[in-house]
This record gives C-alpha cells, sequence and structure tokens, in this order.
C-alpha cells in the first residue's frame, strides 16, 4: 500500500473535488492519501514526501491558480532537491484555451522535474469542454498510475 499526497491547484473547486475523489476511492484500497489544498513549502513538506500527485487547473491565460501559488514560488526561490520524490500529474483545463491548455499543470510538472524528482507516468489533461465528469477519467488513469509506481 502507498503513502499519496495530492496537491491541490484550483479556483472554482474542480481539481479539489477530483482530490477529494481519489482520497476516498485510493483510501478505499487501503492506500494513505493526504490532500492538501493550500500547499506551501510547510504544508507540502516535500522533504518527507515520496509519492506526490499534483492536481491543478488553469486560470487567467495559462497561470497557476492562486492557492497553489506559494508552493510554486516558494520551490522556484529554494531549489530543492526533490530526487526522492515520483511524481504524477493530474491538470485540468479546457481546450478552448489553445495556447495555454493545461499550462499550470505543465508548469508545476516542468519545476518538479527540473528539482529532481521522477515523473511516473504521463501527465493526465482533463478538458473540460469534453470532459463533464473529470473525477472519473482521475479515477481511471489513478488506477494505472499507481501500477507504475
Ligand atoms: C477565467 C478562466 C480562465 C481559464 N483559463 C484557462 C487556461 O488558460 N487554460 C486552460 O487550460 N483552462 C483554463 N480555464 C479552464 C479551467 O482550468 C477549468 O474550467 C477547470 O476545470 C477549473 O478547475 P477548478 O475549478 O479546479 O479551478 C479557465 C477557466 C476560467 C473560468
Amino acid at each position: 500500500m502507498t503513502t499519496i499526497a495530492i496537491l491541490v491547484g484550483t479556483e472554482s473547486g474542480n481539481a479539489q473535488m477530483v482530490a477529494e475523489c481519489l482520497e476516498d476511492e485510493l483510501g478505499r484500497q487501503g492506500h494513505t492519501v493526504e490532500v492538501i489544498a493550500d500547499p506551501d513549502p510547510d504544508s507540502a513538506a516535500l522533504e518527507s514526501r515520496e509519492i506526490v500527485l499534483i492536481c491543478t487547473s488553469t486560470h487567467g491565460s495559462g497561470e497557476l491558480p492562486d492557492n497553489i501559488i506559494p508552493l510554486y514560488e516558494g520551490l522556484q526561490e529554494s531549489r530543492p532537491d526533490l530526487s526522492h520524490i515520483r511524481y504524477g500529474v493530474i491538470a485540468l483545463g479546457d481546450q478552448t484555451y489553445t495556447d495555454t491548455f493545461c499550462n499550470a499543470g505543465k508548469l508545476m510538472d516542468r519545476l518538479f522535474g527540473e528539482l529532481g524528482a521522477g515523473k511516473v507516468g504521463e501527465r493526465l489533461e482533463i478538458d473540460a469542454c469534453t470532459q463533464p465528469l473529470p473525477d472519473e477519467e482521475a479515477l481511471a488513469w489513478a488506477a494505472e498510475w499507481l501500477e507504475q509506481l
């Protein structure tokens, strides 16, 4: 069984809903899941994590949701070594924002990679335009992601 920290970036609650759904379902399967709703360097406590799931939407013109900016900027500033972490990314977006589709997920993905964390699986990009049930898509993706850990 696995212990997973889910770092949430959300403006209107979809990514939080997806994270809580994963917490419920993976918890039922016997995993230990902690959802971190307002991640910053302290609450994320990445020095003590091994498995991390980033679950973030994109807002503005390709920007990070406000609640996850403290983590992003804190990591950019302190540049910790995250080579002890394996991570996955669930990015929520809308493909009508052609140039910035899921950009916040891409930014977090790139930063974790730069800091030495090891990516597991491909980033999931959920399009709000065509997917009314992001939690179901995320659950199906997470089942495969867990097998790759
Ligand atoms: C004002 C606004 C700006 C957005 N900008 C983008 C964007 O640049 N790229 C993108 O992929 N999605 C964009 N979206 C779509 C959201 O990422 C999508 O609706 C997502 O499901 C919202 O999740 P949340 O409720 O967790 O914030 C935008 C949505 C709004 C309302």
